[in-house]
């Protein structure tokens, strides 16, 4: 049930959607002629995936304020040689090699060793049968070097069971490509991700169509787009989580009931924990009550960046909570899974971890170091339970991490409960 909220309530700042600047500076990148991106997400990511592209030789300028970029494409692969450098990015690492090989020239694509434990094989495997000739360390990881002459289309498996970014960066590569492509994506994950990915390749004009599990991109070209960027719902998660432990009104606006985004839908877990929840046509609101009502089992794999808020945040309900479907954020920034059930039971938590899923039980969390394992949503996420608890209770090893994705994370938390003591995030 959607109700509307009169508690006055704190207004939000949430950066861009990483996933679609990221998604719109490539397509952007193959569209021939300049597109203007408003609002994106300024972060190691973005930038990260920025600078990759400029390396790829594709021409970038930025606002003095960093508030729009245009990207100028040349409708097709790039050309020369080059080494991109994808640091911590798994959408680099997963976008950028398809685009590459529909070009000519030699790339060598490589990452931080964060992001040379990330599984790739299922990317490469697909490229060699598109026709492309791919170098891997052990057939499965970066670094990966294409020596790229074009790629033909036509039909091709996928395993996309460890994560959806390789179908991401097939699909956005197709229009450069010969002919047609089709793909058969076996036991999809994080589908909600392959929904906006076809939604912006529809923006900037692409063909695409699915039926009976086939996705097909035909090869008319991309148009260069004017596009505005909507606030990362998966960032906005935190501070809707903290309106809810904190009992208190929190409205991201510029995220409403169109959001491109899947991970919007985290609010149902807060609706089901008790929180009341209004998505409106241009902003969401979350009204907390200080209380969490926990008893339930909620299957997130379609939006597994947000189950560690959830998680994090669960020993304060009054019964246990149960994550499932959450197998492949194993493969992420750490083993997400084993990483938030290490540092519950560090704080005397009682949690039990399967293969795919946890369950977390209710309890007050003793002082504990968090953990971050170099992982941004380990460190927002426990910061929102910090909020919940003693001051000085909860704190991070390594609180800049949060760059990835908001690398205002500390300072906006500390704007919206000025309580918050915020911690050192520069590096
Ligand atoms: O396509 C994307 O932009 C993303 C897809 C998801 O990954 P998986 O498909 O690996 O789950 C998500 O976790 C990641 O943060 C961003
Ligand atoms: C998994 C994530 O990032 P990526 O895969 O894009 O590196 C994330 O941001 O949670």
């Amino acid at each position: 049930m959607t109700r509307t909220t009169t508690s006055p309530g704190r207004t939000a700042r949430i950066p861009g959607s990483k996933s679609i600047t990221n998604r719109a500076a490539l397509l952007a990148a193959a569209a021939q002629g300049t597109s203007r991106l408003r609002a994106p997400l300024v972060s190691d990511d973005t930038l990260a995936f920025r600078t990759a592209l400029t390396g790829l030789g594709v021409p970038v300028r930025a606002t003095d304020d960093d508030t729009s970029w245009e990207i100028t494409g040349g409708g097709r692969g790039p050309t020369g040689d080059a080494d991109v450098w994808c640091n911590d990015a798994g959408t680099a690492a997963r976008f950028l090699p398809p685009f590459a090989a529909t070009g000519t020239g030699r790339f060598t694509f490589d990452g931080s060793p964060q992001l040379r434990a990330r599984p790739l094989r299922p990317l490469a495997d697909a490229l060699t049968r598109l026709g492309a000739d791919v170098r891997t360390e052990s057939g499965a990881s970066l670094p990966l070097t294409v020596r790229a002459s074009g790629l033909d289309g036509g039909r091709i498996e996928l395993d996309s069971s460890l994560s959806s970014q390789y179908l991401t960066g097939l699909l956005m590569a197709a229009p450069l490509m010969r002919t047609p492509l089709e793909v058969g994506a076996r036991d999809l994950v994080s589908r909600p991700y392959i929904d906006m990915t076809i939604a912006l390749m529809r923006r900037f004009g692409a063909e695409v169509s699915e039926s009976d599990g086939t996705l097909r991109v035909g090869t008319r070209p991309y148009r260069a787009t004017d596009l505005h960027i909507e606030p990362d719902a998966s960032t906005a998660s935190y501070v809707f989580a903290a309106a809810a432990v904190t009992g208190t009104t929190i409205t991201v606006p510029g995220l409403g009931r169109d959001s491109l985004q899947g991970d919007l839908r985290f609010v149902e877990a807060l609706r089901k924990a008790g929180a009341d929840v209004e998505i409106g046509a241009d902003a969401t609101t979350v009204t907390g009550t200080g209380r969490l009502r926990g008893g339930f089992d909620l299957d997130m794999g379609e939006i597994s960046d947000t189950f560690m808020t959830l998680a994090a945040i669960a020993p304060l309900a009054d019964a246990p909570v149960t994550i499932r479907g959450i197998g492949h954020a194993r493969l992420k920034e750490s083993d997400r899974i084993a990483a938030v059930a290490k540092n519950l039971v560090a704080a005397g938590i009682r949690v039990e971890e399967g293969r795919d899923r946890i369950t977390v039980h209710p309890g007050v969390p003793a002082p504990t170091r968090i953990a971050c394992h170099r992982d941004h949503r380990i460190a927002m996420a426990f910061t929102v339970l910090g909020l919940a608890a003693a001051p000085g209770t909860i704190t991070l090893d390594d609180p800049a991490c949060v760059g990835k994705t908001f690398p205002g994370f500390h300072t906006e938390l500390r704007r919206l409960f000025p309580a918050y003591e915020p911690q050192e995030e520069h590096r």
